[in-house]
C-alpha cells in the first residue's frame, strides 16, 4: 500500500472519529485496517464477525463519507473478516462475537470471574439441535420483576408453561429493550423451563448461531436436515435478531418463521428495537413479527434495580456464605448504577471479588471507590423518527400522515423537509431507510431536504429556533 493510501486512511479515521465521537470509534473502528484502495473500491477489514456486522448496520454510510471527503472517486467500501480470510476457526467463530459483545458493551469481564461456575445439565433435544449455550442462572427463579418487565415476563411465562398442542396466543412473541435489560435473561428462562417439559422442544438460538449455523449447513449440502430439526421443534427461540444479516439469510428466516407459525409452532424474538425499526428486513417480515405481541421492557427502575442486587448478593452467599452487602450500600449502587443489569453485576462481583481478596467487610466507602466507573452520566435518549414526525407535525399544525403523503404544498413540504433534516441528524438511520419511513420517497429527495433545511438554518433565524425548539422537545 502506498504511503498516500495510508496518509488518507489517517485522515479518514480523523474524520470518523470526530464524526461519531472518541467512544464510538475506539469500540468499533480502533481494529479496523485498511487493506487496499482499488480503482472506486476501499477494501477495509476488522477482525470479527460481529464487528463486521455492527459496522454495516450502522456506519456504513459514515464510513463511505469519510472516504470520500477524502478521496471524491470512491464509490464503495468492502469491509471483510480478517480472521476469516487469515486463519479458519469455525468452531470458536461461531461462539467469539457474543463474547465480543458482551465485553465490549460493558468494558467490564461479565463474570469477573468469580461467578458460580457450576453448569445444570443442559437440555439434551436443546443440544442435539445444535442451540446456542445456555446460562444456567438465567432462569424465572431468578427473574426479578418490576413495572419495567411485568408484561414481558407474563408473556414469557405463558409461553414456557404452554403445553404441546396448545392453542398458541400470539404469535410471535417479540420483546424488545435497550442493552443488559433482560432479554437473554428472560429468553433461557423460557428455554429452560419449557425443555424441564420432556414432551416439548425449544430452541434457543442467537440470530448469529442461526446465521452461521445456517450458512455451514449450506456449505456442508445439510441445509434441509438443519431445516427439517428446526421445523421438528415446539417452540424456536431467537436472540438478538438485530444481527441477522445477509440476504439468503434473511429469505430463510422467513421461510422458517412463516413455516412455524403456520404449523401453529410458537416463535419467540428478543431483539434492541421494535420490528418497524429493523430496517435490513424488508417490510412483509417486519409486519410479520409485528403481527403478533410486540412487548417493549423499558429502563430498569431503582426498586427493580434493588431487587437484583439483592438477588445478585444472595446467589453470591450460596457459595461465599460470609459475603454480605449492607443496605446502604445496596441502596448506593441502585441509585447510582442506573445503565443496565449487567453493570449491577459487574458491581456485585467486584465487592465480592475485594472482600474475599482483601478479607475485608464490604463497607460504602469501598463501593464508592470499587463501582466508580460504572456508575455513567445518563446516554442521551435515542430518537425514533416516530417521534421526530409527531414532534413535527405538532410544531406546524399538519397532520402525521401530511408529512407522508405526497402533497406539495408549501405548508406541508417546509415541515417534511425539516422532519427529514433532523430524521438525519438525530438518528443514526441512513437516507434510503428515512426516504422510506416518509411515504416512501427516493433517498436523492431526503439529501436534498437535508441540505437545503442545513442551508437554511444558517440564514434563517426563525427556521434557526423552529429546529431547536423542535430538538429540545424530542430530548425531554
Ligand atoms: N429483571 C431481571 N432480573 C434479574 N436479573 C436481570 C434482570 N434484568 C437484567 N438482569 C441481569 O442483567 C444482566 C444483563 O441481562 P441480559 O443479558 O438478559 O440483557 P439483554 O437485554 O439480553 O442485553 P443485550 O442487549 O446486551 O443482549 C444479566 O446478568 C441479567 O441476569
Amino acid at each position: 500500500m502506498s504511503n498516500m493510501e495510508q496518509d488518507h486512511w489517517t485522515r479518514v479515521k480523523g474524520r470518523l472519529r470526530s464524526s461519531v465521537g472518541e467512544d464510538v470509534f475506539s469500540s468499533w473502528f480502533a481494529r479496523m485496517d485498511l487493506e487496499a484502495v482499488q480503482d472506486e473500491s476501499v477494501h477495509l477489514s476488522v477482525p470479527t464477525r460481529f464487528l463486521k456486522s455492527w459496522i454495516q448496520a450502522h456506519y456504513a454510510e459514515r464510513v463511505l463519507d469519510a472516504w470520500r471527503a477524502e478521496m471524491p472517486k470512491v464509490s464503495r467500501v468492502d469491509l471483510t473478516v480478517r480472521s476469516a480470510m487469515r486463519n479458519v476457526a469455525p468452531a470458536k467463530e461461531v461462539t467469539a462475537p457474543v463474547e465480543a459483545r458482551r465485553i465490549e458493551s460493558t468494558g467490564n469481564r461479565p463474570a469477573a470471574d468469580i461467578r458460580s461456575t457450576a453448569t445444570a445439565p443442559v437440555s439434551a433435544s436443546h443440544e442435539a439441535l445444535g442451540g446456542s449455550p445456555l446460562d444456567p442462572r438465567l432462569t424465572f427463579a431468578s427473574f426479578v420483576l418490576g413495572r419495567a418487565n411485568t408484561l414481558a415476563h407474563a408473556a414469557a411465562r405463558q409461553v414456557a408453561e404452554g403445553r404441546r398442542g396448545d392453542p398458541v396466543m400470539f404469535n410471535p412473541l417479540y420483546i424488545h429493550a435497550g442493552v443488559g435489560l433482560g432479554k437473554t435473561h428472560l429468553l433461557q428462562a423460557v428455554t429452560w423451563a419449557g425443555n424441564s417439559n420432556p414432551e416439548r422442544k425449544v430452541l434457543y438460538l442467537t440470530a448469529e448461531k442461526f446465521m452461521y449455523g445456517f450458512v455451514a449447513a449450506l456449505k456442508t449440502q445439510t441445509a434441509l436436515a438443519f431445516k427439517e430439526a428446526l421445523r421438528g421443534i415446539d417452540v424456536l427461540v431467537i436472540d438478538d435478531l438485530q444481527f441477522l444479516q445477509g440476504k439468503t439469510t434473511q429469505a430463510e428466516f422467513c421461510h422458517t418463521l412463516n413455516a412455524l407459525i403456520d404449523a401453529g409452532r410458537q416463535v419467540v424474538i428478543a431483539a434492541d428495537r421494535p420490528p418497524s425499526d429493523l430496517e435490513s428486513l424488508d417490510e412483509r417480515m417486519r409486519s410479520r413479527l409485528a403481527g403478533g405481541l410486540v412487548v417493549e421492557m423499558s429502563t430498569l427502575g431503582e426498586e427493580l434495580r434493588l431487587g437484583i442486587l439483592k438477588s445478585r448478593v444472595a446467589a453470591a452467599r450460596a457459595h461465599h456464605a460470609t459475603f454480605d452487602v449492607p443496605e446502604p450500600v445496596l441502596d448506593y449502587l441502585a441509585r447510582t448504577i442506573t445503565h443496565n443489569g449487567r453493570d449491577l453485576e459487574g458491581a456485585i462481583n467486584r465487592l465480592l471479588a475485594h472482600s474475599k481478596l482483601n478479607a475485608t467487610a464490604v463497607t460504602l466507602e469501598m463501593a464508592e471507590r470499587e463501582v466508580r466507573d460504572l456508575i455513567r452520566p445518563m446516554e442521551p435518549k435515542r430518537i425514533k423518527i416516530e417521534d421526530i414526525q409527531r414532534v413535527v407535525a405538532r410544531q406546524y399544525n399538519v397532520s402525521r400522515s401530511d408529512l407522508l403523503s405526497s402533497r406539495r404544498t408549501a405548508n406541508v413540504v417546509r415541515p417534511r423537509q425539516v422532519a427529514m433534516y433532523l430524521a438525519k441528524t438525530l438518528t443514526l438511520r441512513s437516507l434510503p431507510e428515512i426516504g422510506r419511513r416518509f411515504g416512501g420517497r427516493d433517498h436523492t429527495t431526503v439529501l436534498h431536504a437535508v441540505r437545503k433545511i442545513e442551508a437554511l438554518v444558517g440564514k434563517d433565524n426563525t427556521l434557526q429556533d423552529e429546529v431547536e425548539s423542535l430538538k429540545r422537545q424530542l430530548a425531554e
